[in-house]
């Protein structure tokens, strides 16, 4: 039996009623700033004392309150959420159309909108950062975010988009993957405790919001017995649906097939979603176009298990590299959120490294930055003062910030100011050790370098092929100590030039640069 939800594709003709045209500023672009509407933060009619942060600042070191619910500090719906999601290109496909008036009704009550996120890895990567952007979004027009962990659900390993199986994971494993993917939700969204006495948050003068909520699917599915599953989800699924869904199908095509196992995995996230919606009053879930098959099973069953129509999904277009194959982690490369697992400067560099072509499109998906900013910004690329990489910039700092804060930003800046050639940036060992990996590097006892001679130490470490060259480098002024030119051919190493205890970097030129760790 075909699915029941029709998928709407957003027609051109349909597009362009939804995206007035814009009001671009003239030829200034950027020496005049543009202003921007207000961000679509939830805003209530009476002044609330203590002024905090404000939503559009790093969620991570903001202090926020939470407030005793009122009639008059409920967050209200600002704007339609579908319709700036939209404008943005962050939706391939709606279930339903009346998802419209379910979210932009300024009067209604918010609604719960979740997203699932399989610990799969220790971090989630870029591709998986729109997921938690969507869910910003709604945050911040209004709604309640529920980022869903699938501590069960990544026991059985979801099919779509995998040519083959998924390893299984052991329990050490998915533990270790949870909390650090719990973290990564951390790090972007502004996550509250489970008491409702936490519902509301205020973040800023009379600026008040929900806080998102993190649920584990395992809390439902531990105790779930299989003759449970049978009658209570199995009896109302369809073989023929579940086979036709774009990633069983694949897969039935392959040599490998596809297990059992992994065949059930559409009817537990189905599943989900109808405890979500019964238990937690979840009505909307979202996920990445991939996502599309588990996301109707899920849609389906609210209607068939709880007869209930008022279940919406939404599903937004992955984000894919220029090469046209998406941001993952099968393929290696993956560009983690986790700043242990990718230092806040390479996260930059990645980002900085976007091609012109699709910057603009990143622009709209990746930050926060209102459309006619990013529209002076496309503009000012086609005219011959563009100084190049200005968007790039942009780019690589809004998502870098909303990744790791001001002060990952910063972190991130410092060390990319170091590595610029003839950079003077004073440094920190944290910013060293971002760009050790990919400088070269030599690793000594800490008291071999304290009061040891300059000269010495660029031939120890292989800088520099004699004392001679070092003398005739210093007197060109092209030797320098953690960015500082060096004057003096007698220079010895004094305590106060060893950053943080525990390095020195030297550059003999602008590019030769050298890392020196000390133990
Ligand atoms: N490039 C991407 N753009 C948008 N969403 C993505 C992207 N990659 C993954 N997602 C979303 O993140 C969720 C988890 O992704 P999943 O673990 O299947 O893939 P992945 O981490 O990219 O792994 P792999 O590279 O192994 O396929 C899914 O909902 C998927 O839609
Ligand atoms: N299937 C999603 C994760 C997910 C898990 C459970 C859900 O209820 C929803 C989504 C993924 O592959 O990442």
């Amino acid at each position: 039996m075909a699915s029941c939800c029709a998928r709407l594709p957003l027609s051109s003709s349909f597009m362009s009623k939804l995206f007035p045209s814009s009001r671009f500023h003239s030829s200034a672009l950027l020496r005049l700033p543009v202003i921007c509407p207000l961000p679509f933060v939830a805003q209530v009619v009476r002044k609330a004392k203590n002024p905090v942060a404000s939503l559009s600042s790093s969620p991570l070191t903001t202090p926020v309150k939470p407030v005793s619910p009122t009639a008059s500090n409920s967050p209200t719906i600002s704007r339609n959420v579908i319709e700036v999601l939209e404008e943005r290109g962050l939706i391939e496909s709606l279930t339903h159309e009346d998802i419209r008036s379910a979210c932009g009704n300024p009067s209604s009550a918010p609604v719960k909108v979740y997203c699932g996120f399989d610990p799969t890895a220790e971090s989630l990567h870029l591709g998986n950062l729109l997921g938690l952007i969507v869910l910003s979004w709604f945050q911040k027009c209004g709604h309640v975010p529920v980022p869903l962990l699938g501590g069960a659900t990544a026991r059985v390993g979801d099919p779509s988009g995998k040519s083959v199986e998924r390893p299984t994971l052991d329990e050490e494993t998915i533990e270790r993957n949870l909390s650090g993917v719990k973290s990564n939700i951390e790090q972007v969204l502004r996550v509250g405790g489970n008491e409702a006495s936490e519902d509301i948050w205020q973040i800023d003068e009379g600026k008040y919001m929900h806080p998102a909520r993190i649920l584990n699917n395992y809390d439902w599915w531990s105790d779930f017995s299989l003759l449970q599953f049978l009658r209570d989800v199995g009896k109302h699924a369809r073989v023929g649906t579940m086979i036709s869904k774009e990633s069983v199908k694949t897969r039935l095509n392959s040599e490998e097939g596809m297990s059992f196992t992994e065949f059930t995995y559409q009817l537990l996230q189905g599943y989900d979603f109808v405890h979500l919606y019964k238990n937690e009053g979840v009505s909307i879930q979202i996920g990445g176009s991939d996502q599309w098959g588990n996301i109707i099973a899920g849609t389906d069953l609210i209607k068939k298990v709880l007869r209930q129509e008022g279940a919406y999904g939404l599903t937004f277009p992955l984000l894919l590299k220029s090469d046209g194959t998406k941001f993952g982690k099968s393929e290696g490369g993956a560009i983690w959120l986790s700043p242990v697992m990718l230092s806040p400067y390479k996260f930059y560099q990645h980002l900085f490294a976007t091609p012109d072509a699709d910057v603009i499109l990143f622009l709209k998906r990746l930050t926060f930055l209102c459309l006619e900013e990013i529209g002076e910004l496309e503009k000012a690329m086609a005219t011959a003062e563009y100084a190049p990489n200005t968007a790039q910039r942009k780019l690589a700092e809004e998502v870098t910030k909303f990744v790791h804060g001001q002060e990952g930003l910063e972190e991130a800046l410092r060390a990319t100011e170091a590595l610029a050639p003839g950079g003077t940036t004073k440094l920190d060992w944290r910013s060293m050790e971002a760009i050790a990996a990919d400088l070269p590097s030599f690793t000594t006892s800490l008291s071999s370098v304290q009061g040891a001679s300059l000269l010495d130490i660029c031939v120890n470490s292989g800088l520099l092929g004699s004392k001679g060259a070092a003398r005739r480098l210093i007197k060109q002024g092209g030797l320098y100590l953690n960015n500082e030119k060096v004057e003096d051919e007698g220079k010895v190493v004094e305590q106060e030039d060893i950053v943080d205890n525990r390095m020195l970097l030297l550059s003999a030129g602008k590019k030769n640069k050298l890392v020196i760790r000390l133990q």
